[in-house]
């Protein structure tokens, strides 16, 4: 997929976080480790960085990786300090972290303290001499983030005198420290180097109380700066959610005006209708067939007007307003798809182009795989693979690991998952993963659940989107809280799972007449987390409103569907995030885009399997149908 390209000098978080990506890869690590001179790493970052569409020079790259360390190192000092309350200042401390902490020659505190620009050029060998007289300039010159957090700290360094008033002579080397009171200097003194500095006199000079009280106060200029950033992101969270809001209520008024507009316009008219801008409202939103059918007919009302779509506000029983879509069933299967969303997943698939490299496209992490379950994490990540990512991993137990290998030489399979140090193995695998599907035949042994509740706490941490899916669900309903309101996490549970989720978050049986409030109820407890409940129809909610997915599948059942289902999900949750990163799709939640896509598409290979092999269908037979019927959905 294009991304964004370079807007000017600044670099947008976006092309931040694809530097980092790249410089974070092993190959371009070993290069900068074992090289003093790294100008010809650079330029391989910089080309790279030009293939995913971002046009900077091999110096911009370096200099902005260097920007980058310093701030991690300087919130890795005050992490250390004050128990993370630094953590903001560096805005991709988590990915710096893992990147440079599996560097074992980067030890911040030595950094910090004796290393000054030597030691921290030494750490990728970089080829500029010193730091401290230039950095300024190059980074303004560089056009440093937009974001002040993303700024060289220096410069907002508070102004705090620190009142040593008097010069001391130091017998043993004669040398003399002229203590500060001034605050031109402190503030454009960065806490890292006073700490250097004071820290470097104080292993020089005896008179320990002074530097003491020196220290003391340089740590509390440290904290004023922090405490002044803090409220400085508080504030500019506050702007951007009234923002919001505004935005919000222009779409409500908007979404009123097209539906008086196409309500008042006569039915018969055939042209496709565009439905209105999601609003905060539940809205109901349905690809299906005219005629109804199974426990979801609740959902539709039999139109009359057939061969077109119409949309009428209702009040439900809720009395929220509830927007409806009809869609007659045509022969074709595109003719039933719903006509808002399929666009939607046609604009978040990434082009092929031949300026790609491997990986760019997708690299998906599938935990599961154990003594019992090897077909499912195949599925999910043959799938993965079939449906356009580029490398697929699965992260199982020992035993499951040949055995899946021995299905496909395509998949990178990891025998770690009941290893002792299995969260340390997986998470030195996440920095490379675009997104990750969790529970295809995991199994439920405390153990695992255990890992892979550590593994999603982790990706949380990443902002990787997070595909929870069989046994995944099952740790889900022991412990909700584990995926909560992480509006990047997608549930798929089949009636029996949603079963068990609802009634362990509602302590009570749901209403089985009406699975459209259910899935909104359950996915508002789970914080707005996106949910689709697989069935007859699959229903997709993120708690403000529900697509109904009924592409023609065809009756046939089979184990496996539902990890061809979620493996295709964490390709699309990737591309649909990434989208809309890039402003590529807007007003609408990525992971519906992606869960819609999905569900569409399994349906589909259920169909065209089904048409080949009928009874005998199996999950293979549809994993072969993907290409084709990928193809006809979103690339026709
Ligand atoms: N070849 C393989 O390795 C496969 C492994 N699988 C794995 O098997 C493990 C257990 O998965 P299960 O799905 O069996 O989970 P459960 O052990 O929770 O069983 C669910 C049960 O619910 C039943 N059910 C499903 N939909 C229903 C409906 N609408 N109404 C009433 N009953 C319904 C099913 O027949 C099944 O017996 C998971 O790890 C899963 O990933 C499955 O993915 C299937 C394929
Ligand atoms: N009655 C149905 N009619 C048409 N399609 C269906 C039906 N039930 C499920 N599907 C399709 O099959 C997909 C997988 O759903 P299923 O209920 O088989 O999942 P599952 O039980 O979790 O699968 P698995 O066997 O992999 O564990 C769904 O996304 C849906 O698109």
């Amino acid at each position: 997929m294009q991304a964004t390209t370079t807007r000017g000098f600044l670099w947008s978080d976006v092309e931040t976080r694809t530097l980092l990506n790249i410089w974070g890869e092993q190959d371009i690590q070993t290069a900068l480790d074992g090289n003093f001179r790294n100008s010809f790493v650079y330029r391989d970052v910089a080309r790279r960085l030009g293939a995913m569409g971002f046009d900077r020079t091999p110096e911009q790259c370096r200099v902005r990786i260097k920007s980058l360390k310093r701030q991690f190192l300087l919130a890795k000092e005050g992490n250390l300090r004050n128990n993370g309350q630094y953590h903001k200042i560096s805005k991709f401390y988590d990915i710096m972290e893992s990147i440079l902490s599996s560097r074992a020659v980067l030890d911040p505190q030595e950094m910090m303290i004796e290393g000054g620009a030597a030691g921290e050029e030494a750490v990728d060998g970089l080829e500029e001499d010193g730091e401290d007289p230039h950095d300024h300039d190059v980074y303004s010159e560089t056009g440093e983030g937009p974001y002040p957090a993303e700024t060289e700290v220096k410069l907002e360094y508070p102004t705090v005198p620190i009142p040593i008033p008097v010069k001391v002579t130091v017998s043993n080397n004669n040398s003399s420290l002229k203590p500060h009171n001034n605050s031109s200097h402190s503030a454009t003194t960065t806490p890292v180097r006073a700490a250097k500095r004071t820290r470097k006199r104080r292993a020089n000079f005896p008179m320990e109380k002074l530097m003491e009280q020196f220290l003391e106060q340089s740590a509390q200029a440290e904290d004023g700066f922090y405490r002044m950033e803090e409220q400085r992101q508080q504030a500019e969270d506050r702007r951007r959610e009234a923002e919001h809001s505004r935005e919000l209520h222009m779409l409500q008024m908007l979404g009123q005006m097209f539906s008086s507009i196409s309500t008042s316009r006569p039915s018969s008219v055939a042209t496709p209708c565009k439905a209105p801008p999601a609003a905060r409202a539940p809205v109901i939103s349905s690809a299906s067939p005219s005629h109804t059918r199974g426990p979801f007919s609740h959902l539709r009302q039999p139109s009359p007007q057939t061969d077109c779509c119409s949309q009428k506000l209702l009040s439900s029983d809720t009395q929220a307003l509830v927007f409806e879509r009809y869609h007659s069933l045509g022969s074709a299967s595109q003719r039933i798809m719903d006509d808002d969303i399929l666009p939607l997943v046609k604009s978040v698939i990434p082009p092929l182009t031949s300026k790609k490299h491997k990986g760019q496209d997708g690299r998906i992490g599938i935990i599961g795989g154990c003594k019992d379950y090897t077909g499912a994490p195949y599925f999910a990540a043959i799938s993965a693979l079939k449906v356009g990512a580029d490398l697929s991993h699965v992260f199982c137990t020992k035993d499951a690991a040949t055995v899946i290998k021995s299905y496909s030489p395509e998949l990178i399979v990891h025998p770690v998952l009941d290893s002792p140090n299995a969260v340390e193995e997986i998470d030195k695998w996440l920095p490379r993963l675009h997104s990750l599907v969790v529970g295809p035949g995991l199994g439920r042994e405390d153990v695992l659940l255990r890992t892979a509740k550590e593994v999603i706490e982790k990706c949380k941490a990443r902002d990787i989107p997070i595909v929870i899916d069989a046994d995944g669900l099952w740790l889900v309903t022991q412990q909700p809280s584990v995926i909560q309101g992480y509006q990047k996490g997608i549930l798929t549970p089949n009636f029996m799972e949603f079963t068990r989720l609802y009634e362990a978050l509602h302590h009570e049986s749901f209403d089985s007449s009406d699975y459209q409030r259910s899935v909104l109820q359950l996915s508002a407890m789970m914080g707005n987390i996106t949910l689709v409940l697989k069935g007859e129809q699959d229903l997709i909610t993120d708690g403000s409103k529900v697509y109904s997915c009924s592409v023609v599948g065809s009756g046939r059942r089979c184990g496996g569907q539902g990890d061809l289902l979620s493996g295709s999900m964490g390709v699309l949750a990737h591309w649909a995030h990434a989208a809309s990163t890039a402003g590529i799709i807007r007003g609408v939640n990525p992971s519906m885009v992606a869960a819609f896509g999905a569900c569409a598409l399994t349906r589909q290979c259920n169909s065209q399997a089904f048409q080949h092999h009928g009874r005998s269908t199996t999950t293979s037979d549809m994993i072969q149908e993907i290409g084709l019927a990928f193809k006809k959905l979103f690339e026709s």
